[in-house]
């Protein structure tokens, strides 16, 4: 033990993307690359897709950072969003609650059926924003394939940016690539300066997308809020669905709408407690 009293954390998911929270509202905590893999590791009893940190915030109710799996901070996490607002619903008897990310400000609301909906901000498309590594004029598609220069398996992809980089295949069969594979080589392709989070979205119907994402720094999830949000942003970009969709996940599913009026993402989805427990002397912050 480093000296420091042990922690409290909470763990919880959204559609099965699961969080580790630890509460720094009061206490501040210094989170290292490696303690924020050590927290994040299935082997070590407790495990997570993303570790998520509260701290004070002067403009929201809080300010939520998220670190990867793998140790490494990013910007926006859609699951730990609804998960983080809800907490806030408890504590503050509110029906609203506003989070502050590295990604942008976020307003959240309770939606019924203890469904939360937060107003994820607008998508960007600029090759700059996403961020490319070299400049693209239209980001609908741009060139980059995986499989024979003259059979590709998959192919030009959507990109796009909505707190952080994603980049979308759109395929007829989900199976048509082992994700498990190709998802890293994608994810670290020398296009992605920052990585990006990789996606495989079948359009099924105007109103209904089937999503499986490879997450940056995180591997398969069992859903992935922020892909949901990209993936319907760039299918209505390009006149494949509607602006307002069913994304299914493995986890299950987000509404997703990419409102005209002022071009706001909002993801509804639901939130689930897991349970509450004591960080591990070795892991404590
Ligand atoms: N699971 C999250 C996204 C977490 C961050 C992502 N892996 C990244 O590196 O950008 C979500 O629900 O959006």
């Amino acid at each position: 033990m480093n000296g420091l009293a042990p922690m409290d954390f909470r763990k919880m998911n959204g559609l099965g993307n699961d969080f580790v929270v630890l509460d720094a509202r009061l206490r501040p905590l210094s989170i290292s690359t490696e303690l924020a893999r050590a927290i994040a590791d299935r082997t070590s009893g407790i495990g997570c897709d993303q570790l998520i940190v509260l701290e004070p915030s002067r403009t929201a109710d809080v300010r939520m950072r998220i670190w990867n799996n793998e140790g490494f901070e990013v910007e926006s996490c859609g699951n730990a969003s609804r998960c983080i607002a809800d907490m806030l619903f408890a504590e503050k008897r509110q029906t609203v609650a506003t989070i502050d990310t590295l990604g942008g400000y976020l307003t959240c609301e309770k939606a019924g059926d203890g469904l939360v909906r937060v107003d994820m901000g607008a998508p960007r498309f600029g090759w700059q924003d996403i961020p490319l590594s070299e400049p693209f004029a239209d980001t609908r598609h741009i060139e980059l394939q995986l499989g024979p220069i003259d059979a590709p398996l998959i192919h030009s992809p959507s990109v796009v940016n909505v707190g952080n980089p994603h980049c979308i295949f759109w395929v007829k069969d989900l199976a048509v690539v082992d994700l498990a594979k190709a998802g890293p080589m994608l994810e670290h392709h020398p296009l992605f300066p920052e990585r990006a989070n990789i996606s495989l979205a079948r359009v099924d119907a105007k109103d209904h997308i089937t999503l499986k994402v490879w997450e940056r720094g995180a591997g398969l999830t069992r859903a992935c809020g922020t892909a949901a949000c990209a993936v319907l942003a760039a299918a209505a970009r390009i006149k494949l669905t509607h602006r307002k969709a069913t994304v299914t996940l493995p986890g299950g599913d987000l509404l997703v709408e990419w409102r005209e009026a002022d071009d706001h993402i909002l993801m509804t989805g639901p939130v689930t407690y897991e349970y509450e427990g004591v960080l591990p002397a070795h892991l404590a912050v």
